[in-house]
C-alpha cells in the first residue's frame, strides 16, 4: 500500500482533527532542523499539547533516530496507517519506522516520493493532534510543494545556522515561502554560539550570525538562538532527545501557542 502514488484515501475527515500544521523549513542540510523539529514536538508536548511529527525527509529521515523508534515501527489496516509513539506520547510517521532495517536506503525518484508524503498525510490515522510538525528536508524543491498544495499550512518556522551559505540558501527558502503565501511564524538560529563552560563567553564558532538578516527578508522575528551544545547530540544519537531541556525555545513555542489560541477564536 505505502509508496504508490494514487492510493486512495480513506475516509479520514471524521477521525483526523488536527489544530494546526507547521512546517520546519531550512534552506541548508545539516543545520540541525530535525532536531529543532524533535525539540519543538517535546516542548509543545510539555505544554498539554497533543502533538505529532511527519518526517517529510522520505530519503534522510532522522526523527525515528532521535526518539529512538526502531525500524519496522507502522502499523497499519483497512482503515489506514498508525503512527508511531515515542515515549512521551508523540505520534510520529517516517519512512524509516517502513523499513526493515534502520540503514536501509530509499532510493525513490520525485514522484513516489511526494506520493508517500500525501500518504503520510491522507491515509495516517493520526487521530485528535493540536500541532503536527512537518520536518521538511532540505532545499526548495518538490517535497515543499507537496506539502503546501495538500496540508492546510498554518506557516513555517525556519532553520539556519550563521554561516554566511546557510543563510543565503535560507532567503531562497523565505522567497519560495512568499510566493506560496505561507506565512513565516519565526525564525531559529541553530549552533549559534559555543558557550565557554568555564568563563561563560560566548564563542561564535561558525562565525557572526546573519540570522537577522534572514529574519528580515521573512519578515518575522529572529525567535530562538539555540548554542552548540554537545549533549543534544549525544541524546540525539542515543534516541533520548525527549531528555533534553532547552529553555531557548520558550518563545517560539509562545508563538506558536498563539497561533493556536489565534485560530480557535477565529
Ligand atoms: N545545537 C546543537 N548542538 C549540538 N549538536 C547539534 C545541535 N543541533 C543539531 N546538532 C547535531 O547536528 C547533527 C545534525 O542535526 P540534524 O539531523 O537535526 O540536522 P538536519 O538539518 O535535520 O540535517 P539534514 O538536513 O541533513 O536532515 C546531529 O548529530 C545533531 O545531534
Amino acid at each position: 500500500m505505502l509508496g504508490g502514488s494514487h492510493a486512495q484515501a480513506p475516509k479520514l475527515a471524521g477521525f483526523n482533527r488536527i489544530g494546526q500544521v507547521i512546517a520546519v523549513v531550512s534552506g541548508k542540510g545539516g543545520v540541525g532542523k530535525s532536531s529543532l523539529t524533535a525539540l519543538l514536538a517535546v516542548a509543545l508536548g510539555r505544554q498539554g499539547q497533543k502533538v505529532g511529527v511527519l518526517d517529510a525527509d522520505i530519503t534522510g529521515p532522522s526523527i525515528p533516530k532521535l526518539f529512538g523508534l526502531p525500524a519496522g515501527g507502522l502499523r497499519g489496516n483497512e482503515a489506514g496507517i498508525l503512527p508511531a509513539i515515542t515515549r512521551t506520547g508523540i505520534r510520529v510517521v517516517s519512512a524509516n519506522l517502513m523499513l526493515p532495517e534502520e540503514d536501509a536506503a530509499v532510493a525513490w525518484r520525485g514522484p513516489l516520493i511526494t506520493g508517500l508524503i500525501q500518504q503520510f498525510w491522507g491515509q495516517v490515522l493520526w487521530g485528535k493532534l493540536d500541532t503536527l510538525l512537518v520536518d521538511l528536508p532540505p532545499g526548495t524543491s518538490d517535497p515543499l510543494l507537496t506539502v503546501v498544495r495538500q496540508m492546510p499550512l498554518r506557516g513555517a518556522v525556519l532553520v539556519t545556522s550563521p554561516q554566511q551559505l546557510a543563510a543565503l540558501v535560507v532567503r531562497k527558502a523565505v522567497n519560495l515561502l512568499k510566493t506560496l503565501n505561507v506565512p513565516v511564524l519565526g525564525v531559529v538560529e541553530n549552533l549559534a554560539y559555543y558557550p565557554c563552560p568555564q568563563s561563560g563567553e560566548h564563542h561564535e564558532v561558525f562565525g557572526p550570525s546573519h540570522a537577522y538578516e534572514v529574519a528580515v527578508a521573512a519578515g518575522c522575528d529572529l525567535l530562538v538562538r539555540l548554542p552548540i551544545d554537545p549533549s543534544l547530540t549525544q541524546l540525539g544519537d542515543a534516541g533520548r532527545i525527549e531528555e533534553a531541556e532547552l529553555p531557548e525555545l520558550a518563545p517560539l513555542v509562545a508563538r506558536l501557542l498563539g497561533v493556536v489560541t489565534q485560530r480557535a477564536q477565529a
